[in-house]
């Protein structure tokens, strides 16, 4: 039988410290976010070290918004990440060749799933996550809106904390989850606290 645990992503990671922390908290995967309008935004080189900080077993996922496929694979392989996660409205034709190069974290808000979201459904190399119009926004989705339409295989993003992420993944069944606004104690800046809680929230089985 499958591992219904999710993978959990910790997003928005602007220094090494953070890294380990979110490493050393059971976190699978590190968000570190190029798109230059966030109140993240790190630099390739501070990537690279976090990400090298960690170890082999934890994924480095770089996000981008609005950004040109030059600027994404240089960007990209200057911090060494293993995965791209790529929001906004892009041409079919981006998204492929930016999988060419690294696995895909396609963002769609729920809207797009009726178009886009078929069209990645059985895509290797291209793995859709669900997140608010808003990426870093701290806002949930409507799960239970989401229960029949919620892509298998899918990742979650949106407005998850240690208090909701339970909930949402009893009702969506998500194959990781990510979250940045809620595990902060100010935009970039990690809590140790409340991301050992969302951990603790996902990792804990329910009795
Ligand atoms: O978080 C940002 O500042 C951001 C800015 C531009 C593009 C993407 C961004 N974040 C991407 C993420 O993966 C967030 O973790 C995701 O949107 C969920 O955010 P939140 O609702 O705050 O947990």
């Amino acid at each position: 039988m499958p591992d219904p645990t999710p993978r959990i992503k910790v997003c928005g990671t602007t220094s090494v410290h953070d890294a380990v922390l979110s490493a050393q908290a059971g976190a699978d995967a590190l968000g570190f976010i190029f798109a230059p309008i966030s109140k993240r935004l790190v630099s390739p080189g501070v990537a690279r070290a976090a990400g090298l900080s960690v170890g082999p077993a934890v994924a480095r996922v770089g996000v981008f918004l609005d950004q040109g496929l030059d600027e994404v694979l240089r960007t990209a392989e200057a911090a060494r990440v293993s995965a791209a996660q790529l929001h906004g409205p892009l041409s079919e034709a981006f998204v492929r060749a930016v999988a060419d190069f690294y696995p895909v974290l396609r963002v769609l808000r729920p809207a797009d799933l009726d178009t886009e979201g078929k069209l990645w459904q059985d895509v290797a190399g291209v793995t859709l996550m669900l997140d608010a119009p808003q990426p870093g926004g701290g806002l949930p989705l409507d799960w239970e809106e989401l229960r029949e339409t919620f892509p298998p295989g899918a990742w979650l993003a949106g407005g998850l904390g240690p208090w909701n992420v339970a909930e949402a993944i009893r009702v969506l069944r998500p194959a990781a989850v990510d979250a940045v606004s809620h595990l902060e104690s100010r935009p970039g800046v990690k809590d140790s606290a409340k991301v050992a809680a969302f951990v603790a929230a996902i990792r804990t089985p329910s009795i």
